[in-house]
């Protein structure tokens, strides 16, 4: 991913990543794609804030259809999907490293990863605590989503956000390593055993997609979330200032 200088997953990103997503996977030549970052110490700040932060609601649904798209795409991708994250993850970056199949979190301190939409007053959607869950299990999937923890290296490995911590000039090679070996699992045993585990999950978001949508405008118009994402956009510049 090469979108300084953060990764954030705007509207013009998400539609070059379903882009090239949609290339290869119809390139029958690749089996498998490695997700990594270019920006140094950020696998991806999450969803742009810019995106839900003082535009129409018509820009907000168009901006949420495309977050739906990503998860969707990248969920139910018949690829072997590696996440190699070597920065921080948090939010709707996190989201993402947790569509994949295996993810390897460089041992650096500074990479926290999480779903920490409580701590900007805002909500994960139900299909966000559903990769959680799927990912984690319920109990340290609600205290996690309730307290908006964002997991160092150690604790992430410990409670099952990240599938493996490596130090951090080992984050590709390890990367690359766990791909050949998923790579070598006869593919169409190993893409039907991947739509078993994650369709009924992906359903339910295809079953409610539209309410999921004008959910999202409700809630993103509100003057209080308004307000408290200005207010974090605002905190976020004034940090070098
Ligand atoms: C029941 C009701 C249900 C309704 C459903 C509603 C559902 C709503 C859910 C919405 C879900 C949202 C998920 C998300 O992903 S929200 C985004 C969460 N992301 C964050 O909190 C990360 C914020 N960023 C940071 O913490 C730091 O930037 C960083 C990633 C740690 C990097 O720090 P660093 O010091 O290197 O860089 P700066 O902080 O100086 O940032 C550089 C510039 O980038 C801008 N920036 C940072 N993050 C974002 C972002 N996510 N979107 C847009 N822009 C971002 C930052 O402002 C700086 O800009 P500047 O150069 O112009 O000052």
């Amino acid at each position: 991913m090469r979108n300084p200088p953060v990764n954030s997953l705007s509207l013009e990103f998400l539609t070059e990543l379903l882009i090239s997503l949609e290339k290869l996977e119809n390139d029958k030549t690749f089996h498998g794609i490695i997700i990594t970052s270019d920006c140094p110490g950020i696998f991806s700040a999450g969803l742009d804030l810019t995106e839900m932060c003082g535009r129409d609601p018509e820009h907000y649904a168009e901006y949420w259809k495309a977050v739906q798209e990503m998860w969707l795409r990248f969920y139910l991708s018949n690829l072997v999907v590696i996440a190699a994250i070597n920065g921080v993850s948090p939010a709707g970056g996190c989201l993402l490293s947790l569509t994949c199949d295996y993810r390897v979190l460089a041992n650096n301190p500074k990479y926290a990863i999480g779903l920490n939409e409580t701590l900007l007053g805002i909500v994960a959607p139900f299909w966000f605590k559903d990769t959680l869950v799927n990912t984690i299990g319920h109990r340290s999937a609600e205290r996690a989503l309730q307290l908006g923890l964002l997991f160092p290296p150690a604790e992430a490995l410990r409670v099952g956000v990240v599938d493996q911590v490596v130090p951090e000039d080992q984050v590709q090679s390890t990367a690359r390593l766990v791909m050949a070996q998923w790579l070598d699992i006869p593919d169409h045993a190993r893409q039907l055993t991947k739509t078993l585990m994650r369709k009924p999950t992906a359903d339910r978001l295809l079953t409610e997609r539209d309410a999921d949508i004008q959910n999202f405008v409700r809630f993103i118009c509100k003057d209080s979330i308004q307000k408290s994402l200005h207010a974090y956009l605002e905190k976020l510049k004034q940090k070098k200032g």
